[in-house]
């Protein structure tokens, strides 16, 4: 049931605590999304679930498995878009796709196939640099999922995205998530994220402050701030600190 357990993982950089004894867990099949303000601590998270950073051992378990300083192994069983692309602008969609199975070698059906999930088959012979943001965000996507791991984790996945695009994304990991995959996303607006996810945890800190459905969490939000905001109406979400309490903006 559940695929990604952290369990009191303390972090920090230098001598800042990022997290401490920081505890959390996703469920197999759902979106999960974790909100936070700038510098909560969402990508350090990011970064050690998929061994970017190195975690302790026995703090980090996907699907049960302690990866403690196997990154390459969590690189198999996990799919990501982090801040670094991981295409190349000047090739062509396709090659980018070659160029990814030069190492898994399933060949061009699954290539076809991933395509036709992200809806790039037509342009798969465009150059990936004259492609639009929110196409090149698919290809993305599409590079994570080729493998065909269950569990894919997105770190500020519609960042720089207009409305527009953001929804066409929405539609493409409610597919990934119907074909059995689970998600993990991270955002710093809740309204960014709260049509997708099954469930919305709340960062502050290096600490989950509530968790739940999405409604819950924009609940307590507005609770919180004791200041009335319409969230639906807001054109653009952000959770920030004013004072110790949260609000939106
Ligand atoms: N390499 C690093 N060295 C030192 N401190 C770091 C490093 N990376 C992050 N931090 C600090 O850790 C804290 C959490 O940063 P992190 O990037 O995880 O937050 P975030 O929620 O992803 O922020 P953002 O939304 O801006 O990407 C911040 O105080 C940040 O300055």
């Amino acid at each position: 049931m559940i695929i990604l357990a952290i369990k009191n993982l303390d972090y920090y950089y230098k001598e800042e605590y990022v997290l401490r004894n920081f505890n959390f867990s996703v469920k197999r099949g759902e979106i999960y999304g974790l909100v936070g303000k700038a510098r909560s601590g969402k990508t350090t998270i990011i970064n050690l679930v998929l061994g970017l950073l190195g975690a302790p051992s026995d703090t980090i378990f996907i699907s049960g498995v302690d990866y403690a300083n196997r990154r390459k192994d969590i690189a198999y069983v996990t799919g990501n878009v982090v801040d670094i692309p991981y295409y190349q602008n000047f090739l062509t969609v396709w090659e980018n796709f070659k160029f990814l199975d030069v190492k898994f070698r399933f060949g061009e059906e699954r290539i076809i196939e991933v395509l036709k999930t992200i809806g790039l088959a037509s342009v798969r012979n465009k150059k990936v640099r004259i492609l639009r943001s929110e196409q090149q965000k698919r290809l993305s996507i599409g590079l994570a999922l080729f493998h065909n791991p269950e569990f894919l984790v997105f770190d500020d996945l519609f960042r720089d995205l207009k409305n527009q695009p953001k929804t066409q994304l929405y539609k493409l990991l409610i597919k990934i998530q119907k074909s059995g995959k689970t998600i993990l996303l991270t955002n710093r607006n809740l309204k960014d994220i709260e049509n997708i996810c099954s469930t919305v945890g709340l960062l502050d800190s290096g600490n989950v402050l509530i968790e739940g459905t999405p409604k819950r969490v924009k609940d307590y939000i507005k609770n919180e701030t004791g200041l009335r905001f319409d969230l639906e109406k807001a054109p653009h979400v952000n959770v920030i600190r004013i004072r110790g309490n949260y609000a939106c903006s």
